[in-house]
């Protein structure tokens, strides 16, 4: 039988980008996250949910370059060099991986945007970051891709703080974007958002990912927003995974009751 290539299930077929091995990280004497196993594959959309302070951030902070976890291991499988244990390569060479091979869409664009460069240069300076110099190819480039997020080519030249919110996350996206990552982390994207920008972003990012088979970790406390984008769930309180497996299973038959309690109040609301 032909294997079917377009399904997620089908995805455990190649070797895991993202691997991660007993990962706990602690603050003093608080385990803000403990012994945390996970795989991603590549195109795949891994939610992580739960409710606040149950760690999210933390792992996504581990999982990212950010934070070094006080165990385990985050193994990375790069575009060039076979897979890396993230926290025992040099800072530098994490700092190009994240401009290259991964991108991170922040909750606010305050933190993920250049506030005082234009949006063309916001785009244009990741491309600049990995050896671009080509002013031309680097505008024409920001153009498509601020064209792909849905912002008018005539704001090209444009401060961000000029952006509606909606826009800004839009922006923040099109720069992570531009330097083609096999993997983007997104600490609520949507939070930020009114209800109806926040249809047109998820409705934006669900094609995106999509179309640039782009794996992503996607940390949300908005239950909707996991079944909306990602193929996989993780359900976490107090540091550690409560439940997980695939969304629609996760969401309609929970097992835990932290995850029937966190699936009920929501249709309660
Ligand atoms: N820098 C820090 N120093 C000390 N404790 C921290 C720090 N960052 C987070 N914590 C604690 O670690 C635990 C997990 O926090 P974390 O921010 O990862 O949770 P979260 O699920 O992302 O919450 P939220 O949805 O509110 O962002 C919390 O108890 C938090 O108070």
């Amino acid at each position: 039988m032909i294997p079917d290539i377009s399904s997620p299930l089908s995805l455990p077929l190649s070797s895991p980008l993202l691997a991660v091995e007993n990962l706990t990280h602690r603050f003093g004497a608080l385990s803000a996250c403990e012994n945390i196993n996970l795989q991603l594959y590549p195109g795949e959309v891994l939610g992580i949910v739960g409710e606040s302070g149950s760690g999210k951030s933390t792992l996504l902070n581990c999982l990212a370059g950010h934070l070094a976890p006080s165990e385990g291991r985050v193994m990375f499988s790069t575009r060039h060099e076979g897979v890396v244990d993230l926290y025992k390569i040099s800072e530098a060479r994490r700092r190009l991986l994240s401009r290259t091979d991964w991108g991170f869409v922040h909750q606010s664009a305050r933190d993920g945007l250049r506030a005082n460069v234009s949006a063309g240069a916001n785009v244009g300076e990741r491309l600049m970051a990995i050896g671009a110099r080509h002013y031309g190819n680097i505008r024409e480039e920001a153009l498509h891709w601020l064209d792909r997020v849905e912002i008018d080519a005539n704001r090209i030249d444009d401060l961000p703080r000029h952006f509606s919110g909606g826009m800004q996350q839009r922006l923040q996206i099109a720069r992570n974007l531009v330097t083609k990552p096999r993997l983007i982390f997104m600490d609520e994207p949507t939070a930020s958002l009114d209800v109806s920008v926040q249809a047109r972003l998820l409705d934006l990012l669900r094609q995106l990912v999509s179309q640039l088979h782009v794996a992503a970790v996607i940390v949300t406390h908005d239950l909707a927003v996991a079944r909306l984008l990602a193929h996989r769930l993780m359900v976490m309180r107090q540091g550690q995974v409560v439940e997980q497996g695939l969304t629609d299973q996760v969401l309609d038959d929970p097992q835990h009751p932290y995850t029937q309690l966190l699936v009920s109040s929501v249709l309660q609301a």
